[in-house]
Formats: structure tokens, C-alpha cells, sequence
């Protein structure tokens, strides 16, 4: 797939001297859904914040659409949708009025058909003569994104969208965000829920300290969150895998002690009966047998940790 927004080599040095962004390199594809999962202070929000030209980064070059953000900034600033995390709306404003002013700061014409469009997409027609202060919490998130959609950006970005929302609503923003997705527009959004990476994200980039540590295929990371580890504990140690058992991955462990074997949940069958019988047959005592599966949260957290070591 084509990049929509190309970052190279990009380093952000704030006038405190602390450099937010040590040299990231990102493709984001056009049409996916991209989750920016890292913990508080990783540099998120200054990476999201360069791409939208509202820093400028210290070294390294940003395009978006084929468009120099600093060169070129117009273009390539008419091309993004940016959604804040927290909600700085107009409270005795009209939501159409709102969303149609907004537009107008872009230099785009008076275009009624488009935000109609828009408030259809996002519930909000029925809204659209209410003051924003008379609407819920999730409506208000729902003019935000509006607004942000105002200038028909084909790139949204959305700073922690669910957070601090329920359940419903949560998968209600998830809702409006694969249908934006469908409608063509390239999402990238930071947050703090793996679970939310999980449940709509294609891609999920990792960033730590200022420095990407990971951009992989939600699937390809879901396989391996799918992986889980069978940990039995003998009676008495093992010199080797017995010969039965040899088409088994086994790892032994604590002098010979411990025997671990790692299986794909998602597979037809884990093997783990067969393994079984196959160290009775031949001998082997059990003492203790367990299993522990390794999440995209472990993946997360030990990449972190590593990073930082
Ligand atoms: N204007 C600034 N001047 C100096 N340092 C800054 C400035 N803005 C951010 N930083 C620092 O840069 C680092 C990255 O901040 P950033 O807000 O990009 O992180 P984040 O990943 O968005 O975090 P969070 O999840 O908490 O929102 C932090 O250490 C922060 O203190």
C-alpha cells in the first residue's frame, strides 16, 4: 500500500534541550488504521503534533500526500483532521453552525451538501440546531471529530479517543471510526488501551522514549499474543527430551527440572495430551503443571522495558 504520511529520520528537540523525538522513521499507509500505543511521556502527542505542523521538528523530514510540512505547509496541513483528546468546543454554539465555521478557517467555500454529509456520518443531523452544550459527553466527542472532518482531510488523527469514556460509547467511537475508515480516510490514533488496538487498529506502532521500537500487522500480533507457554515441573531432573517426544519443541529448563513448551492457542489442537501420555510412557513424573499466555500487553511492556534498560 502507498504511504499517505512519510516521517524520516525526524528529531524533536524542545528549547528546554530535552529531545522528544530521537529519530523516528514511520510509513502510515493510506486507508489504514493505525494505533500509536506508548506509555505517558513517550512523545505521542509531539510526533502527532510535528506531522500536523503545529512543532516543528529539529532535523529529519515529514510529507504528507507528497507534501513538505514545513516547505509546503498549506497543502500538506489541508490534508489532515486533527482531533484534541480534551474537548475545547464553543459551549453556546450550534453544532451545524460550529462545524461549518470550522471549515471556513480551512479557506474552503460554503459547502452545505458536505456537512451534511458529516453530522449524518456521525449521528449528529438530528443534533445539528442544538447549542453544544446541551449534548452529552459522547456528542460533544462526535462535533469534535466533525469539526476535524470540516475540510475533507483524507489523514484523521485522534489524540485518545475513548479516554475516560464507557464501554458503550468506546464502541461507539470505534463504530464511527471503521466507517470513516470504509469512507476512505487514513486513522491514526494514540492510546493508552491495548484493547482498543486490538478491536480496530490494522497496524500497531509502539513508541517509547521518543524512538519507534515497533510497526507490525495487528494480526501478525495477535498471533503471537496467541502464543501461550506450558511450564511442567518433574519430580526428577531430565537429562534429555525422551526420544518419543523429539518432534516437540521442548525447551528444559532448572537443571533439568522444568520443561517448557510453547503452543498457538489458535491452532486445531495444542498437543498438550499427546505430550503428556508421551512423559508417562516413558517415565516422566509430573509435579506441577502450568500455563501462561503471553498478551499484547507483555509484548508492550517488555518492549518498553527494554528499551529503557
Ligand atoms: N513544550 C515542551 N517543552 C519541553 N518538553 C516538552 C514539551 N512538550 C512535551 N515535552 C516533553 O516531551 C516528552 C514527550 O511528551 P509528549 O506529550 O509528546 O508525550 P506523550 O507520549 O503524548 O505522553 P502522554 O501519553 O502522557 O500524553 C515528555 O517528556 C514531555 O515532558
Amino acid at each position: 500500500m502507498p504511504s499517505i504520511v512519510s516521517v524520516r529520520g525526524v528529531r524533536k528537540s524542545y528549547d528546554t534541550g530535552f529531545e522528544a523525538l530521537k529519530g523516528v522513521d514511520l510509513e502510515i499507509e493510506d486507508g489504514e488504521i493505525l494505533a500509536l500505543l506508548g506509555p505517558n511521556g513517550a512523545g505521542k502527542t509531539t510526533l502527532i503534533s510535528t506531522i500536523c505542523g503545529i512543532s516543528q521538528q529539529t532535523e529529519g523530514t515529514i510529507t504528507v500526500g507528497g507534501h513538505d510540512t514545513l516547505k509546503d505547509f498549506r497543502a500538506a496541513r489541508s490534508l489532515i483532521g486533527l482531533v484534541p483528546q480534551e474537548i475545547a468546543l464553543e459551549p453556546f454554539e450550534r453544532v451545524e453552525n460550529a462545524v461549518r465555521l470550522t471549515r471556513g478557517l480551512f479557506g474552503k467555500r460554503r459547502d452545505d451538501a458536505v456537512i451534511e454529509k458529516i453530522l449524518r456520518q456521525l449521528s449528529l443531523w438530528d443534533k445539528r440546531d442544538s447549542k453544544i452544550n446541551e449534548l452529552s459527553g459522547g456528542m460533544k466527542r462526535r462535533v469534535l471529530i466533525a469539526k476535524a472532518l470540516s475540510h475533507e482531510p483524507r489523514v484523521l488523527f485522534l489524540d485518545e479517543p475513548t479516554a475516560g469514556v464507557d464501554v458503550e460509547l468506546r464502541q461507539d467511537m470505534w463504530n464511527v471510526v471503521r466507517q470513516l475508515r470504509a469512507d476512505g480516510v487514513t486513522i491514526i490514533l494514540t492510546t493508552h488501551y491495548i484493547e482498543e488496538a486490538e478491536a480496530i487498529a490494522d497496524r500497531v506502532g509502539v513508541i517509547s522514549a521518543g524512538r519507534i521500537l515497533l510497526v507490525e500487522d495487528k494480526d501478525a500480533l495477535m498471533r503471537r499474543m496467541g502464543q501461550k507457554v506450558l511450564r511442567i515441573e518433574l519430580d526428577s531432573p531430565l537429562g534429555a527430551v525422551p526420544e518419543a517426544l523429539a518432534d516437540y519443541d521442548l525447551q528444559i529448563e532448572d537443571e533439568g527440572r522444568t520443561l517448557l513448551y510453547t503452543y498457538h492457542t489458535a491452532a486445531p489442537r495444542s498437543g498438550i495430551g499427546r505430550l503428556i501420555t508421551g512423559l508417562t510412557q516413558a517415565g516422566v513424573a509430573l509435579a506441577d503443571v502450568s500455563t501462561a499466555q503471553s498478551s499484547l500487553e507483555d509484548i508492550f511492556v517488555d518492549l518498553v522495558k527494554e528499551n529503557a534498560a
